[in-house]
């Protein structure tokens, strides 16, 4: 297992949570994830402000649109000094490839990822949307696409990770959302597992926004996962 493989999805409308969140938790303990709401709120101040404390920032803005802007994009993500970024693996192999050469010149480029198919989707969304192919098919397609072109893992859910990992090998990050303590309520996610089982299935970075950030006392809900996992004594 990853030496440090929690990362806490940060999803709050303001900075102060934000912050009086990542004051609470510690580095050594998670890494944290700022996506759409907060990044659009607060922006790169934010970012920095997380960083400023110690944490590696994954920043989730799942980048998806035409290759030179997803490319510019990637290129002012690894501006900011974040630890991994990520891209749609469904805006196809032109895209992938644009990014993956846009951070060739960064001195410190993050890890790139490709998101295949959200945790929130089930085969019946998927099938509404026109798609034959069941979740679990797809994310193993797209995953090999993201491989060809040369990102360094996906987002998936674990519940796809052992069929990923005998197909992409050990090198190739499995970064998995949709991760629930039990008994905790699952949301809008469809496709979710507990940390143990995510690990179990080969998953290395789990995903957890509400289970931690939801939770009345944060840093006991992430030290419940540690325990989870036997990463913590
Ligand atoms: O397929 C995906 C991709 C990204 N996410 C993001 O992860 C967190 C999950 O939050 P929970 O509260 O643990 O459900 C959230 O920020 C999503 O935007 C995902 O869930 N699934």
């Amino acid at each position: 297992m990853n030496e440090n493989p929690v990362i806490v999805a940060v999803d709050f409308p303001s900075a102060e949570p934000a912050l009086a969140l990542a004051e609470r938790l510690s580095p050594e303990l998670c890494r944290l994830k700022v996506g759409k709401e907060l990044f659009t709120r607060c922006g790169p101040a934010l970012v920095a402000g997380l960083q400023d404390r110690g944490f590696d920032v994954f920043l989730d803005l799942k980048f998806h649109d035409i290759p030179n802007t997803v490319a510019g994009a990637v290129r002012a993500a690894a501006d900011l000094g974040v630890w991994m970024v990520n891209v749609h693996a469904a805006g196809g192999r032109r895209m992938m490839v644009a990014a993956a050469e846009a951070l060739q010149s960064s001195s410190h480029a993050p890890l790139l990822i490709g998101v295949t198919v959200l945790t929130s989707m089930s085969d019946e969304d998927l099938r509404e949307m026109g798609y034959t192919e069941s979740a679990g098919q797809r994310v193993l397609r797209l995953a090999a696409l993201t491989r060809e072109c040369g990102l360094d893992g996906v987002v998936c859910s674990a519940m796809e990770a052992p069929e990923l990992r005998a197909q992409c090998g050990p090198d190739f990050s499995l970064v998995t959302p949709g991760i629930r303590l039990a008994g905790d309520d699952a949301g809008d996610q469809r496709r979710v597992l507990t940390p143990a089982d995510a690990i179990a299935n080969g998953a290395d970075y789990l995903v957890i926004g509400r289970s931690v950030t939801g939770a009345a006392d944060p840093l006991e809900a992430l030290q419940r996962v540690h325990r989870e996992l036997g990463s913590l004594a």
